[in-house]
């Protein structure tokens, strides 16, 4: 990694009654970098994420975003310093338009409820305007401008799961936390969009982190890994390094056999 990181856990530890989801976690986000974050179910990806924005204040060490100590913060006052996930569950609001629920997030970084606004009035036409337009712009990165005025529930699963990265990048975030984004797609769904994620790097220099299980999905087009196994941090670096590293391909395989089947064997080229 190069320059200062964007996110930067340090030595992020939580315990859950006897369990220790997460022993030493280490990561630095550069920013405009695409790391993939992998490991076993259980592992501890998704308490990383929930440490990370706040959902868990950790047992032990850090977090900073831009610099400054996060950590500790409710979720709302991280995400407002521009950091922005989507969940491994679909959450949307099913029964609001698909522009809804872009804008309400876009009112959620502003601060003011969209309730709030619309009954009080205090929102300026103007502002009201630029969360539009963001919130379209969003929409249309990820494809579903024509389906603004559609309702949420109303969208195919492969739909749904774009709105919500539509929705966290409307907030303009500086580093975006994608839970298993490709979660339940089929394979050309997966692929378009891991293609589409590395696109919206590449295009707006957002650092995103991503978990994802498809290990030749995330190795392709992440360029950097970290791999979690029973909340401990085994390797980390690059796909090709860590694709060989033989924590790696004993925690997916149970067995330093490289001939087993498994995602790692899949990965190979
Ligand atoms: N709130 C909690 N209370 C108790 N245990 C928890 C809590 N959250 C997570 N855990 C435990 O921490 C461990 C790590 O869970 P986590 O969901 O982070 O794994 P994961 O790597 O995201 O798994 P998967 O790939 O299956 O989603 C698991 O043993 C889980 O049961």
């Amino acid at each position: 990694m190069s320059g200062a990181p964007i996110l930067h856990a340090r030595k992020v530890s939580i315990t859950f009654g006897g369990l220790k989801a997460l022993c030493d976690f280490e990561l630095a986000v550069a920013p405009g970098e695409l790391v993939g974050l992998i490991g076993p179910n259980g592992a501890g990806k998704t308490t990383a994420f929930n440490v990370l924005t706040g959902v868990y204040r950790p047992t032990s060490g850090e977090v900073a975003l831009g610099g400054e100590v996060v950590s500790g913060l409710r979720p709302h006052r991280i995400a407002s310093r521009g950091l922005a996930r989507t969940f491994q569950n679909i959450r949307l609001f099913k029964e609001l338009s698909v522009l809804d629920n872009v804008r309400i997030a876009c009112h959620h970084r502003s601060r003011i409820s969209w309730l709030g606004s619309v009954v009080a009035g205090v929102r300026s036409a103007r502002e009201e305007a630029e969360i539009l337009a963001r919130a379209e712009e969003s929409l249309e990165r990820m494809g579903l401008l024509h389906k603004r005025h559609e309702l949420a529930r109303n969208l195919p699963y492969g739909e749904q799961r774009r709105l919500e990265i539509a929705r966290a990048l409307a907030t303009g975030p500086r580093c975006l936390l994608l839970d298993e984004p490709a979660a339940g797609m089929n394979a050309s769904e997966k692929v378009e969009l891991m293609a589409l994620i590395r696109r919206i790097r590449d295009e707006l220099g957002v650092a995103i982190v991503v978990i994802e299980h498809d290990m030749r999905l995330v190795m392709g087009v992440c360029e950097r890994l970290c791999v979690l196994d029973h909340g401990v941090q085994i390797a980390h670096g690059s796909p090709e390094a860590v694709r060989r590293d033989p924590r790696v391909i004993e925690a997916y395989l149970g067995t330093q056999d490289g001939d087993a089947h498994g995602p790692l064997q899949e990965a190979r080229p």
